[in-house]
């Protein structure tokens, strides 16, 4: 395994960061908003095939707006999905590496238009070239089976942690061997798929470090059902996961959450959470909740670090301006707290 897999996230966070990061927000969210249509089998991978200059606009625009993290458009993008559209196997492969190669692509160009533009000024009172990372987006199964599965994690009993390594194999290898600074596993619905990522990386020595980030659907359980805690477990005995924790979740479950998983592992722990609001895989649409809204979830993300924990960002329905304020909400708690010991 790479020398410091494990502790990637936390010395990066430690070193780099100044103690805290933050991931960026809805990237389907925000290829929507600027006229997308995304109603497809792909997601938002479908912008790999035809628009890659939107892609990393909206990577740009998350930088801007203080992200230390890009999560790649490969959520959706899947061999299979691309074979359905035609594309051959190679076709399909350069798609998935060009999706980690865009973020790359916005990180250089946003990194030199920081050193232009004078490297000893402050950007949001930290360092103006500020550390930058791309996370290659894996998405599950229940993803590219592009009904909101990923909702519900229930894949039926002729699905089996067999099955799902085959289904997340190739991809895996062409994502990793892209050159990505991480490996994302997001919105992971179950417990069996959490295994067989586990187990994946383990066989086929992968050396990216990964970090498995949970879809839940109350203060203690993954949208399956099964409990935080046992899959928090899985990735905490996982050598080469490097954080873990929870994403495209109602903000309010987040608190306990994040509780439940620092119980069971030490390593860094991430959360970003969507707006609150529900996804109908059929009409891919987002309802309002019933109960109060939740779009503004950036006051609690002080009182999420101190509840342990250290990587921060949005998921479905945020957006760059959600990242700005949660980058200022930590800055500002960053001020506070180095008052409160001086
Ligand atoms: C994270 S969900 C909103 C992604 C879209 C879903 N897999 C679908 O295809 O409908
Ligand atoms: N990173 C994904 C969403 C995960 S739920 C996206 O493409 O927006
Ligand atoms: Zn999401």
């Amino acid at each position: 395994m790479g020398k410091g897999t494990a502790s990637f996230v936390r010395e990066w966070v430690a070193e780099k960061c100044g103690g805290y990061a933050v991931i960026d927000g809805g990237l389907a969210t925000e290829l929507e908003r600027h006229g997308a249509d995304l109603k497809d089998p792909l997601w938002s991978a479908k912008c790999l095939l035809t628009a890659s200059h939107l892609l990393r606009k909206v990577h740009l625009d998350y930088l801007d707006a203080g992200a230390n993290i890009l999560i790649t458009a490969s959520y959706q993008a899947t061999l299979e999905g691309f074979e359905g559209k035609g594309y051959s196997r190679g076709e399909g492969e350069a798609l998935l590496r060009r999706s980690v190669e865009i973020a790359r692509e916005a990180r250089d160009i946003f990194s030199d238009k920081c050193t232009k533009n004078s490297c000893d000024r402050l950007r949001n009172g930290r360092s103006c070239t500020p550390p930058i990372l791309v996370a290659a987006s894996v998405g599950s199964y229940g993803a590219y089976l592009a009904d909101g599965s990923e909702y519900s994690g229930h894949y039926g009993d002729a699905v089996t942690v067999e099955t799902l390594k085959n289904f997340h194999r190739m991809r895996l290898l062409i994502l990793a061997d892209s050159d990505p600074d991480l490996i994302a596993f997001e919105t992971i619905p179950n417990k069996i798929e959490a295994q067989a990522y586990a187990e994946l990386l383990e066989e086929e020595g992968i050396e990216i470090p990964a970090w498995f980030s949970f879809s839940c659907k109350d203060g203690s359980n993954v949208v399956s059902g099964d409990s935080i805690s046992e899959c928090a477990a899985i990735a905490d005995s996982c050598e080469r996961v490097a954080a873990v924790g929870v994403n495209c979740t109602a903000p309010r479950y987040i608190h306990s959450l994040i509780e439940s998983i620092t119980k069971v592992t030490n390593k860094p722990v991430l959360v970003y959470p969507n707006s609150g609001e529900t996804y109908d895989g059929e009409s891919k649409q987002w309802m309002k909740s019933s109960g109060e809204g939740e779009e503004d979830f950036v006051s609690y993300v002080a009182k999420w670090r101190d509840a342990g924990a250290s990587l921060f960002g949005g998921c479905c329905r945020t957006t760059p301006s959600t990242i700005k304020a949660i980058t200022e909400a930590l800055s500002a708690k960053a001020s506070d707290d180095d008052n409160q010991n001086s």
